[in-house]
């Protein structure tokens, strides 16, 4: 027996009895879907009544198309049921520090304004003060703002850290990013006392004067009428711990090396968003430092402790498994998330429940942030080098060449399996890598090369993470997900209505790109891929097609209700009982499901009136915007989430109202739906009771108080409230107009 069989770095435990429930549930609710359908289908085809109407004949034939598309999604979700796992890592098995391999942190930031440099310095100092030999560690942050703001907060950010790094390796800390530790003391650090009490105070000084300098120069800044964030501007890479002049060599040996990146920037010139930025970054540190794996971060998402490096390479060092890991995905979690959970920003089902299922069918899908990446795999991201040969052995100079572009250092940065370069390194050789550093972060670098092609993250659409990861997956690599007892990330999650929407809308625009492609992943590639895997990466890129399903039950159904016509079996026949115990498997699965995760009845409605919400608006638009993009209307657009924190949205969120400023055009889908639905309600039971059709209508009564009661936050954001978080009587004109011929139309129709 080896050494390796004895002590694994990791192991992997099928979670049970989840599993065998999950199949079991699985047969139970396919016999309840195929029983509806085909009634449906009979229904339909075979009508009892002799000669229906045609308008009766279409409203059937959408809700039996949604109840396919229902169905069908439903099924590929069943991907993520299938083999449910966990997985714990003994990082105390790894082999000694000097034998670890290095580390590149990537950081990005792209708008001082909506993403406040305090808060991106938090990320900073939390990353670097992972615990990690501090010489195989650097940070690199990305700001595609080009700011001199962020410059100088980064500059501060580095002072501060070498007490910080000194404090938390002394006491250790295990909130690592300094506001969220001065904050609170509940993230696993107990109180202080006596000595250690003083120097927390002390250090709560330093913090707080390092925050106010960062203020000051914003005011600075602002006064002057600097700009501070440029639509163009030049490439600037600056060794920020080279700089820090008055630190000693010793000093700063201890400490992570930090680099400021900001690529350059011109008008008329795509920059991909975050994936540009990502690609720049993968080559200046390439030249750099080149270190073999790369931790990716969202400026708002911090390390909440120390361990998660350590975590990673349980993984990527198990000699068993690293030949075909692509990356190590983390889960995302949220620290601002509020009791009542109104926006559904948690993310748990996501990353405790799917991606769980995800990771025993061959690996999480990459989640923009929170992952450590094998460096290689993304030389080569559609892998036609394959055969576990990635690009550098696989392709000569003059090839080489054509994919990465013309940089020498770069080439022979990808040609090496890792780099002995370290920083200090680099700069003896005087300022020509710097140099070449600035020219790989050109706009011109990339031109008639296969970035964002073939090579680093892809382009192809605005959820480069999924994109990206479904191409490593499809050459036959696999992932893993860790999920450590203690919360390794911590981010932001969106606190008011337009924000959670608008970053739904861009999530779905860039699913429905991928979905609507010849990557589509129902069809795409070979089948290297597991086939629940598969049916995952399918489900959600086609997720936001179930705004199709949902409109049309919002609307076709209520309408019909309006005017008196039946969709659904008699609540006096068997039929009926399949449709209700559809329902009701549906509803109780999900409950089982949340509640599984600790939520409560509260959070699980919260999170399914936010699906509804989001099907009926975000899905909708960001449908929309890919059709507008096919047919060369439009471009779609990365719009960046904002992340200033505003104190009176905060304390609505904190009480659970929603709060609908700036909504805009996402809200109008929404009000014409709830406005819809309110009055078809009133009206349809004035007719019901009048005709006494209960027993024909009792489904469509039930549909139209649902849909009423989840969207009785947009009525009452309409009629009821006065407070700043509304929605303002000039935004309701439109959609009020909307529901109004809508329905008219609806009368008209169905009384032919
Ligand atoms: O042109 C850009 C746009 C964005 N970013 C950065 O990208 C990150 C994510 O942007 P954010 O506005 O916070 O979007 P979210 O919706 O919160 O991000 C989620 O969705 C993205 C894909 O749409 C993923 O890349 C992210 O990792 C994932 O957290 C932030 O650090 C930004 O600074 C850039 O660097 N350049
Ligand atoms: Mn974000």
């Amino acid at each position: 027996m080896t050494m390796e069989e004895e002590a694994p770095l990791h192991e992997l435990r099928v979670e049970q009895p989840r599993m065998a429930l999950n199949r079991a549930y699985t047969l139970f609710h396919s016999s309840l879907l195929l029983a509806l359908l085909y009634h449906r289908a009979t229904s339909l085809f075979f009508p009892s009544d002799e000669y229906p109407r045609l308008a009766v004949v279409l409203a059937r034939a959408t809700l039996f198309a949604a109840e396919v598309m229902g169905a069908l999604l439903w099924v590929l979700a069943q991907g993520f049921r299938w083999r449910p796992v966990a997985r714990t890592v003994f990082p105390d098995r790894l082999p000694p520090d000097n034998e670890l391999p290095p580390i590149d942190v990537f950081i990005c930031t792209a708008d001082p304004e909506k993403e406040p440099p305090a808060d991106v310095m938090n990320t900073v100092i939390s990353a670097m003060s992972l615990d990690y030999p501090p010489e195989k560690l650097r940070v690199y942050l990305s700001d595609d703002a080009g700011s001199s703001l962020t410059q100088f907060a980064l500059k501060e950010a580095f002072y501060f850290a070498r007490s910080w790094l000194g404090y938390c390796n002394k006491n250790r800390v295990m909130t690592r990013a300094p506001e969220a530790y001065f904050s609170s003391c509940l993230h696993g650090d107990g109180e202080l006392h006596g000595s250690a009490l003083m120097e927390k105070e002390k250090m709560k000084l330093m913090y707080e004067d390092f925050k106010q300098r960062i203020k000051r120069a914003e005011v600075d800044y602002k006064l002057k009428d600097h700009k501070y964030s440029t639509k163009e501007h030049t490439s600037s890479i600056q060794l920020i711990h080279e700089e820090a002049t008055d630190l000693t060599e010793e000093e700063k040996a201890k400490m992570p090396s930090l680099v400021y990146v900001a690529r350059e920037k011109r008008r008329g010139i795509p920059h991909h968003f975050k994936a540009g930025a990502l690609n720049v970054l993968l080559r200046v540190s390439g030249i750099l430092s080149n270190a073999p794996y790369v931790l990716v971060l969202d400026c708002d998402m911090y390390c909440n402790g120390p361990n998660s490096a350590r975590q990673a390479m349980c993984f990527h060092l198990d000699p068993k498994m690293s030949h075909n890991l692509a990356f190590v995905q983390f889960p995302q979690a949220m620290h601002n998330v509020s009791p009542s959970d109104i926006y559904d920003g948690s993310m748990k089902w996501t990353f405790e429940l799917l991606w769980k299922g995800l990771d025993g069918v061959g690996g999480p899908i990459l989640s923009g942030t929170c992952f450590y990446l094998k460096r290689k795999v993304v030389h080569d991201t559609k892998n036609i080098y394959n055969k576990g040969e990635f690009l550098s052995t696989a392709c000569d100079m003059l090839q080489l060449r054509q994919r990465i572009g013309p940089s020498h250092p770069l080439m022979g940065a990808m040609k090496q399996s890792s780099t002995e370069n370290s920083i200090t390194d680099i700069l003896s050789k005087g300022s020509v890598l710097i140099q070449e550093a600035h020219n790989v972060a050109s706009c011109s670098y990339e031109k008639e090369t296969q970035w964002g092609k073939e090579v680093g993250f892809l382009y192809d659409s605005v959820v480069e993470d999924y994109f990206t990861g479904f191409n490593l997956h499809c050459g036959g690599l696999q992932s893993a997900f860790c999920v450590p007892a203690r919360t390794q990330f911590l981010g932001s999650a969106p606190i008011n209505m337009t924000d959670c929407l608008l970053q739904s809308k861009r999530w779905s625009s860039g699913l429905l790109q991928v979905a609507f492609s010849r990557y589509c992943p129902l069809i795409y590639g070979t089948w290297k891929m597991s086939i629940p895997l598969r049916m995952c990466y399918a489900y959600t890129a086609f997720l936001p097609l179930s705004s199709l399903f949902l409109l049309c039950y919002a609307l076709v159904s209520p309408l019909c209700f309006f005017n008196g016509i039946s969709l659904f079996p008699k609540a006096s026949t068997p039929w009926f009982l399949v449709f209700a115990g559809t329902y009701i498997s549906c509803v109780a699965h999900s409950m089982c499901e949340k509640f599984s995760l600790g939520g409560s009845f509260g959070t699980w409605w919260s999170a399914e009136r936010m699906w509804m919400m989001r099907s009926v608006s975000s899905y909708l638009l960001g449908l929309l915007s890919v059709t507008m993009k096919q047919i060369g209307k439009a471009e779609v657009d990365f719009e960046l989430t904002n992340k200033v924190n505003d104190e009176e949205q905060a304390e609505r969120y904190a009480m659970g109202i929603f709060d609908f400023q700036g909504g805009g055009v996402l809200l109008f889908p929404l009000i014409t739906v709830a406005l819809l639905n309110l009055a078809c309600l009133i009206g349809g039971i004035g007719r019901m009771v009048i005709e006494a059709s209960y027993d024909a209508l009792l489904a469509q009564v039930f549909l139209g108080a649902l849909a009423v009661v989840a969207s009785y936050p947009i009525i009452e954001g309409v009629f009821v409230r006065k407070d700043r978080g509304k929605i303002p009587i000039s935004e309701i004109l439109k959609p009020l107009m909307l529901s109004v011929v809508i329905m008219s139309s609806g009368y008209l129709i169905f009384s032919l």
